[in-house]
């Protein structure tokens, strides 16, 4: 398939000059990575309801009687016991452009779900030509431009338009963009394949299992937590690794979960309801630590000491969320906005966690200001904090910066296009992981 070079389409060197000012060399092969489809799709299942393999035997029924005897793999890996991949399917066979087929037009967001796997929703077609038939079979194409008008019925004149795959139609025209009051929701296209040659399941995310990609569940396996334990998530939302948090504890202890998006956390708050162990508040992160509290208080803010692990999962620039056909971030102040917030949460974290403890930072994007100069800065601000070793290791050693050396480097994970991933041919999002650990003594 036609990948773009760059994620930043028409501003090119304005963006690509920040992402990595040190490691500048390494952006001809970072750059076009981040615009390809990640080929494996990765579920966690939640063990607290269900068996991996009965859930592995689920997933093999379900892709048997999509796809027969060329049904891709679904298999485990040791490091993560309860996350399951699926391999993806041979391209070269049968998602072919048919030149007689009429053509739908998505989002570039829209665009990369479809490539990693998902149907279309409603929002997401921007243009159907006029006498497109339900159930009839569609080119479907991801505006890079940006250019398309909502509701187009014409064919969309554009040289810059991607072929992403092949779907049926569920939804016509006047379903789509005749109710103004109402906007349509739902499935409109069920797409039959697509050229990333991920399998078109959807997400079959339920209680027993989530669509997740594999650096999150590494994320919270590097943490560690422990049944009792007291941790604090600071950015939870939408609560995905508060919830593989709760399942490795087996719903013990204490987990405080901390957003300051109020509709972020009501989302979430749904989403938490089966686990006992968490409680979700809206609150900044920025604010959460206040010596007047008592050291077991379980609504923020929070005394010295008072947790045995935090998860701080920042805000971030997301480059790492692949595919990136064209992101939204258009100005380098925006990315240079990231930094500040994450040092101010940061702040927090240190004097939060106990003696001892252990503090996770994570990003799911790829900048050397939003990783390794944090992790960096943090060093040289914290005497109290040391990089330990964070296992499982399936992300490559972070990039070499002046203030880390080569040992604290190998510390770290980035999970990038290197051929060092530790990561037996799994192709994943772009991702971030250090550890810390709140020396007992400060020497
Ligand atoms: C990368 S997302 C977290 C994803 C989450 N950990 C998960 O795995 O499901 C970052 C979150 O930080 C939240 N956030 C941004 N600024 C914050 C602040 N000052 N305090 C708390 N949360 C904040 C955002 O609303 C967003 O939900």
């Amino acid at each position: 398939m036609f990948y773009p070079k760059t994620p930043f389409y028409g501003k090119g060197l304005l963006l690509e000059n920040q992402i990595l000012k040190v490691n500048s060399h390494e952006l001809n092969k970072l750059l076009p990575w981040l615009c390809k489809t990640p080929r494996t799709t990765t579920y966690r299942i939640n063990t607290l309801r269900t068996s991996v393999a009965d859930y592995k035997l689920k997933l093999e029924t379900k892709l048997s009687a999509l796809y027969g005897s060329s049904a891709p793999l679904v298999y485990g890996l040791k490091e993560i016991p309860e996350m399951l991949c699926i391999s993806p399917l041979d391209t070269t066979t049968d998602n072919k452009y048919d030149d007689c087929r009429k053509e739908l037009i998505v989002d570039t967001s829209c665009g990369a779900a479809v490539l990693r796997g998902a149907h279309i929703y409603a929002p997401g077609v921007l243009a159907m030509e006029s006498g497109t038939q339900l159930h009839e079979l569609v080119n479907v194409f991801a505006d890079l431009p940006g250019k398309c008008k909502r509701g187009t019925a014409t064919r969309y004149d554009c040289n810059e338009k991607i072929f992403i795959g092949v779907g049926e139609v569920l939804m016509q025209r006047h379903q789509l963009y005749n109710n103004k009051e109402q906007p349509a929701s739902g499935i409109a296209v069920r797409m039959q394949t697509n050229v990333s040659g991920v399998p078109t399941l959807g997400d079959l995310s339920d209680e027993d299992a989530l669509l997740q990609n594999l650096p999150s569940m590494v994320c919270v396996r590097v943490l560690d937590p422990q049944p009792g334990e007291r941790i604090l998530d600071m950015c939870a939302a939408p609560g995905n690794k508060t919830t593989h948090m709760a399942e490795l504890m087996c719903n013990r202890g204490t987990i405080i979960a901390l957003d300051n998006s109020a509709s972020r956390v009501r989302s979430m708050t749904e989403k938490l309801a089966n686990y006992t162990c968490i409680t979700a508040h809206q609150f900044d992160a920025t604010k959460a630590w206040d010596d007047n509290s008592d050291l077991d208080s379980i609504a923020p803010p929070f005394a010295s000491g008072s947790f045995d692990r935090i998860l701080l999962d920042a805000p971030c620039s997301g480059l790492g969320n692949r595919p990136q056909l064209c992101c939204n971030i258009k100005q380098p102040k925006v990315l240079q906005s990231y930094p500040h917030i994450q040092r101010n949460i940061l702040s927090q974290a240190v004097p939060l966690l106990r003696p001892g403890g252990i503090l996770v930072y994570s990003t799911c994007t790829v900048t050397e200001a939003e990783c390794e100069e944090i992790v960096s800065w943090a060093l040289r601000k914290y005497t109290e904090l040391q990089l330990v070793d964070a296992t499982p290791k399936l992300g490559a050693p972070g990039l070499p910066l002046p203030g880390l050396e080569a040992a604290q480097c190998d510390l770290l994970q980035r999970f990038g296009p290197s051929r060092e991933n530790r990561m037996q041919n799994l192709d994943t999002v772009g991702f971030f992981i250090a550890k810390f650990q709140k020396k007992r003594e400060i020497s």
